[in-house]
């Protein structure tokens, strides 16, 4: 596909729910049973697509933890983005998935010590790996392990972005060495290894002004940065992910292009090359989570959707209020003739807080409807949890892989003595 096309209607920078064929979701439901994610790897592809389209002379990395799965490292690899990892886990994920160590960033955040011996151990075989540091003593901690390979500084540039406090990583102290100490850090770092970056990470869903004035304000400060301690000397100077998507119907897409040029822009001239991270502008819209209705409940201010998908499935209402589109699709556009009226879509976790949405005005339900949930695609199986005793629910891809198999209680229980059978 040409530029040009990336940037056009062949390609549109986002697919809302409305746009899943509802047809091959009723099927996938049907033969796997929910609650279900389902997976569009090709427009995964599409994604990265556009991203190296909008930065092409950038290195664009994808921030593994939005999504680990197998499928998706292996989409992401194959159209050309190399990866971020946020823990050993995600490094050997990412190497087995056929990332070279070349392609492979390690941020280490306060890393447990088992997380360095192993990827230490890993960079004997893949010695091209690099390491995002954000505190002296991970320094140290590399250097007592005998590593004296790739090292990225990671700088606390004081400004934060995104869609909620709890993501909005660029002020927070756990990240980054304080910018003002980041040049005394990085002389420090070239006494012992090989200083090929520097980077810093705004935060998480950037969309609308405020967050892309963030965005910039941290841009320009890491080119003034690499210009101070010489820019000539780093191979890429990292400026973070967060590019958001509409989670609301009528939310527009981001400009990725226009943020592209803002970012090359705000960075100025330099030697070293622009990197980007990003994990949800890559998985989000190709993801949908499928859940069906078990429980209908009228109340006086709304009707109770009980679903047999929660929090544990998809955790991001509960923990961020954050909104994901719903679509009936047995019902209004999707099916059969109903009413609205204000509907609270509501998991099985004895939880408050285990609500997809409180009062949405969405067609009334009836027991058996099945729902798609839009934009899952990012931190949704990744955050999954077995709280309850949920077994972890399954993946598939659009064409009828099982990317994941469904947990069972066995499963769940593997680890404790006198665990369950089945
Ligand atoms: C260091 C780092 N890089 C990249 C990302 C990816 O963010 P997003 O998925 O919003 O693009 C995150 C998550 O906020 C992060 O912490
Ligand atoms: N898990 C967050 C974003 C990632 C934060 C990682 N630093 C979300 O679902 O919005």
């Amino acid at each position: 596909m040409s530029d040009e096309q990336l940037r056009g209607a062949e390609n549109p920078p986002i697919r809302r729910l409305a746009e899943w064929d509802v047809e091959r979701l009723r099927e996938l439901a049907g033969e796997q049973g929910t609650p279900l994610y389902v997976t569009d790897t090709d427009r995964v592809a599409e994604n990265c697509a556009r991203l190296r389209a909008a930065f092409p002379d950038a290195d664009v990395k994808y921030a593994a933890k939005a999504h680990t799965g197998r499928a998706v490292l292996e989409t992401v690899r194959e159209a050309g983005l190399d990866a971020e990892c946020a823990s050993a886990g995600e490094v050997r994920r990412a190497l087995d998935a056929g990332f070279p160590g070349a392609r492979v960033d390690y941020t280490a955040v306060n890393p447990p010590a088992r997380d360095l011996d192993s990827v230490v151990e890993w960079w004997d075989d893949h010695p091209d790996i690099t390491v995002t540091v954000g505190a002296r003593d991970t320094l140290d901690r590399l250097a007592e392990r005998g590593y004296d390979g790739r090292v990225c500084v990671r700088v606390n540039p004081g400004v934060g972005a995104g869609h909620h406090e709890k993501v909005r990583t660029g002020a927070a102290p756990k990240f980054g060495v304080p910018y003002d100490r980041a040049a005394e850090v990085v002389a420090d770092a070239r006494d012992r290894f090989e200083v090929v970056g520097v980077h810093a990470h705004a935060g998480s869903g950037i969309h609308g002004e405020e967050d892309l004035a963030a965005h910039r304000d941290l841009v320009a400060r890491m080119g003034e940065l690499a210009r101070e301690i010489g820019d000539d000397e780093l191979e890429f100077v990292d400026v973070g992910g967060g590019f958001g998507v509409p989670y609301h119907e009528d939310d527009p897409a981001l400009d990725l292009d226009s943020v592209a040029d803002a970012t090359r822009e705000a960075l100025g001239d330099l030697d070293a090359t622009l990197a980007v991270e990003p994990g949800r502008y890559v998985v989000a819209d190709a993801g949908v989570l499928l859940t069906r209705v078990n429980t209908v409940k009228p109340t006086a201010e709304t009707t109770v959707a009980g679903v047999d998908a929660g929090m544990t499935d998809l955790l991001r209402p509960a923990m961020y209020d954050a909104y994901h589109a719903i679509r009936n699709l047995d019902a209004g556009d999707a099916g059969d003739a109903r009413e609205t009226g204000p509907v609270t879509v509501a998991g099985p976790i004895c939880e408050t807080g285990d609500t997809f949405c409180d009062g949405r005005e969405l067609p009334l339900p009836d027991r058996g409807d099945l729902l798609a949930v839009g934009n899952a695609g990012a931190y949704g199986y990744e955050m999954a949890s077995t709280y309850n005793s949920r077994p972890r629910l399954a993946e598939v891809s659009l064409a009828g892989d099982v990317l994941r198999e469904r947990e069972t209680l066995a499963g769940v229980t593997r680890l404790e003595r006198g665990g369950a059978d089945e």
